[in-house]
């Protein structure tokens, strides 16, 4: 009897090890670095993806990823101790030490960076590496404590697994490869500030610079606004001129577009309502994951053999 409950506690406390390190990796946002990853693998593909292909880059991106977010929560563990938000993550919590985090996350780098090489190729490898450095030196070490500008050249870390995608199908990356880098690139001021204006007590706590601690939420709110109307012209570069996606993403862009300035078109006009930035910073998550959805869809053979069919329908009707 005293045996079982000490094997139970043994087994409950390994599954809390297992749960501390998994939170280590912020999971939560994996998932949708993974769907721009998708979204350019399709296109670079034009819709014909090797299954294995798929599955290795988006473990290597995983791994890269969860390396990147392990290294920033041993680093950030003083600022998420006093943020209200982040106090319970392992780190700050006191779950995991310093140096079996900093294992864990030079094992997951190793792994990414190994996997990649020897089952896509070494760009993929080496973007995904280039991912993590860019990630913890400029924008956790560098920017995030000292300018108002940390999340726009940060944000470059979180456009990376969309270069990872292209680069693990073609091996090179082109025009349309750095488009979907400059979509990324550009979404991430409207997604972070409209959660920061939320959050701002939280950062303005800790002397974290964001834009609505520096410069008030009027000025960010401008911000959001010009960075909202870049990022949906942008998308709209990947079928003019580029070429790279055709009607059903342009339609899908366009409608998901139209959203996304309308969200943040009330937000200019209500800078302090925490609601309708709370609203922005949910469509900004939706908006990427299905704008990539719509390029994964519009670049699949089936998609192409319906549209000219409904193509060759209308021609014959006129
Ligand atoms: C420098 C750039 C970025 C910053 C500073 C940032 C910051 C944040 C923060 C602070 C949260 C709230 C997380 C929490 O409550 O624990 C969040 C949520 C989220 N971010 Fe970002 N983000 C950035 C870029 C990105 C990128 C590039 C992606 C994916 C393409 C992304 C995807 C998400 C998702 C999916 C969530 C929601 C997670 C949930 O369900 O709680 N973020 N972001
Ligand atoms: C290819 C590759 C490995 C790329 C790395 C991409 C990556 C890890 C992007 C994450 C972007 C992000 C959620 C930042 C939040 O940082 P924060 O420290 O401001 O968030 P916090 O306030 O929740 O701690």
């Amino acid at each position: 009897m005293i045996e079982t409950n000490v094997s139970r506690r043994h087994h409950e406390s390994f599954l809390q090890v297992i749960q501390s390190y998994y939170q280590l990796t912020k999971p939560r946002i994996i998932p949708l670095l993974l769907i721009t990853t998708a979204g350019s693998m399709w296109i670079a593909a034009k819709g014909q993806v090797d299954p294995v292909l798929l599955l290795v880059t988006m473990a290597g991106g995983t791994l890269a990823a969860a390396s990147a977010q392990t290294i920033n929560c041993i680093y950030d563990r003083d600022i998420d101790y006093d943020m209200e938000r982040t106090r319970h993550r392992p780190m700050p919590s006191g779950k995991v030490q310093v140096r079996d985090a900093l294992i864990f996350a030079i094992a997951l780098a190793v792994l990414s960076f190994t996997l990649l090489t020897v089952f896509a190729n070494l760009l993929a490898a080496s973007l995904a590496l280039s991912g993590i450095i860019f990630y913890v030196l400029i924008y956790t070490h560098w920017l995030k404590r000292h300018s108002t500008q940390n999340i726009v050249i940060g944000g470059a870390a979180g456009a990376i697994p969309a270069l990872v995608g292209w680069a693990a199908v073609t091996g090179t990356l082109s025009w349309s490869a750095w488009l979907i880098f400059a979509i990324v690139f550009l979404w991430t001021p409207p997604h972070f500030w409209a959660l920061a204006l939320m959050i701002r007590d939280d950062y303005a706590k800790v002397g974290i610079p964001m834009l609505p601690v520096v410069e008030g939420n009027a000025a960010t709110v401008k911000q959001i606004w010009y960075y909202t109307l870049i990022t949906v012209a942008a998308t709209l570069l990947l079928v003019y001129p580029l070429h790279s996606s055709g009607i059903v993403y342009a339609a899908i862009a366009l409608s998901l577009g139209a959203l996304f300035i309308r969200k943040s078109w009330r937000l200019l006009h209500n800078p302090d309502d925490r609601p309708t930035a709370r609203e922005l910073f949910l469509y900004s998550i939706s908006y990427m994951m299905l704008l990539c959805l719509g390029m994964v869809v519009d670049s699949l053979p089936i998609t192409h053999h319906l549209v000219n069919a409904a193509i060759s329908q209308l021609h014959l009707i006129s």
